[in-house]
């Protein structure tokens, strides 16, 4: 056992309890969506699993001249579309079956918004808060080197996901350009805007998170500034949600990072708390009036946005959640039987493969703009994300209602259906 792996169980690490293994319940969802389109179990067979998986091992020296071996995964789901795209995660909790659920969401998403692209994610088990910023990079280069025959501008592009950032994307550029001898600016997405990055994609996320919740919210005759809001999740995609909700006169009453929540029914004061906030999102630690996360999410609330990780919503505490609309804007923050509960409770749902897409569709737009080195203004950049997220949460609410189905089935019977279809075209099912 790795120095890495046994450092990890000692910090107690956890197996995924029965029904909250997210690779399972993301196929169970993908049969039923496939089931519900008329589509035989052979294409089924194929999209349940990613085409192709690969497992790294990466040594790296340690600041304390120590080797420590780390453990990194890139899953690329499905190709019939064109390349595949996806995060890259640096945690300690990263599984293979977890970042296999999470290229399949990816896929769900690009089938949904129609981008060129098949699902992909990678992940590394580490926990870059205990590393030094020297020992990031090597982590980062030495990740590019070991998955660097998989990937590539025509074959699957990364982008950042939770604890990795434009600085870690610019080290992978820098790796991959080194080793392909030419300069590849779109071999990878989420970079700085020197870099070849686009303008609007360090919020692109959550500014696509805040139009999904105006458009749900709208169904309900409900206007932004009528609403009171909760945010789990300090990070890129709740800090920078807080912040628009924030300038479009939402009331933001509570946010969380990885330590606990802060709440205060008056709205709290997000200009003060984006200040204090440190580079992993972390902002409690400044406070003493903090509430455990199982307390947070069950405060009083109009809509909850889950924006941290897996399994936070279940059905220990599906009952209890007070808010009318949920917006997910991490991945698969709720298991499928808090799912149940929250549709019997007539609860509007915005699933995750819609609500957090900005950030997978606006990288689309910048690795447009790199392979064209030709660069828009943040006004094309936005209000074409804003386009394709208004279209896609109303085709979701319609299908839904016409399918009579979940709005998270709807999603994906949206999303799947082009796979399958692009399948049949090239004859592989
Ligand atoms: N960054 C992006 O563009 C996209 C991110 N997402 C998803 O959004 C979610 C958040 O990602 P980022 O903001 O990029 O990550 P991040 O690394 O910037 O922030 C993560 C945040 O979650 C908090 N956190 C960690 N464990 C927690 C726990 N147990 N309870 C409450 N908070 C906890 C951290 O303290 C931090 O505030 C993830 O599910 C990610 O996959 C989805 C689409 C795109
Ligand atoms: O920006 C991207 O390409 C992918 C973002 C991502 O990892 C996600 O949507 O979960």
């Amino acid at each position: 056992m790795s120095t890495h792996v046994s450092k990890r169980l000692a910090a107690g690490a956890s197996m995924p309890a029965p029904g909250d293994n997210v690779l399972i319940n993301t196929q169970e969802a993908v049969h039923a969506a496939l089931q519900r389109l008329g589509y035989n179990d052979t294409i089924y067979e194929v999209l349940k699993e990613p085409i192709r998986v690969l497992t790294v091992r990466i040594p790296i020296r340690m600041d304390n001249g120590e080797v420590e071996v780390f453990t990194g995964y890139r899953a690329q789901h499905n190709d019939a579309i064109g390349p595949t795209k996806g995060g890259i995660r640096f945690h300690p909790n990263v599984t293979l079956d977890e970042v296999k659920a999470l290229s399949i969401w990816m896929s769900i998403k690009c089938g949904i918004f129609n981008l060129p692209y098949g699902g992909a994610k990678g992940g590394i088990v580490c926990d870059p808060r205990s590393m030094s910023i020297h020992e990031q990079e090597r982590l980062a280069r030495g990740y590019v080197r070991a998955v660097s025959q998989i990937v590539g501008p025509a074959k699957d592009i990364p982008a950042p996901d939770v604890y990795t950032n434009p600085q870690i994307m610019a080290w992978m550029y820098d790796e991959y350009s080194r080793i392909r001898e030419y300069d590849s600016p779109n071999f990878i997405t989420g970079k700085p805007l020197v870099l070849g990055g686009s303008r609007g994609r360090e919020q692109a996320t959550a500014l696509g998170v805040c139009i999904a919740m105006r458009e749900a919210a709208k169904t309900r005759d409900q206007h932004i500034s009528d609403l009171r809001v909760l945010i789990q999740g300090f990070g890129n995609v709740g800090s920078n949600t807080a912040r628009i909700l924030y300038e479009m006169g939402a009331k933001v009453v509570g946010i969380s990072d990885a330590a606990g929540g802060l709440y205060d029914e008056n709205g709290l004061d997000i200009p003060k708390l984006l200040e204090e906030r440190d580079s992993f999102g972390m902002v409690t630690p400044h406070y003493k009036n903090v509430i455990s996360n199982d307390e947070f999410l069950v405060q009083p609330c109009d809509v909850l946005i889950p924006a941290a990780l897996e399994n936070q919503i279940t059905e220990n505490n599906a009952h209890d959640i007070q808010a009318s609309i949920i917006v997910e804007a991490a991945n698969g923050p709720t298991t499928p039987a808090a799912d149940e509960i929250l549709k019997q409770r007539n609860i509007l749902l915005v699933p995750d493969v819609v609500a957090n897409a900005g950030g997978v569709t606006v990288s689309y737009f910048e690795w447009v703009q790199n392979s064209q080195g030709w660069y828009w203004t943040e006004e094309e950049v936005n209000s074409r994300m804003e386009q394709m997220m208004v279209e896609s949460v109303h085709n979701i609410l319609k299908t839904a209602r016409r399918y009579q189905v979940s709005t998270r089935l709807a999603a994906y019977m949206v999303g799947i259906r082009p796979f399958a279809e692009a399948m049949r075209w090239r004859g592989w099912v």
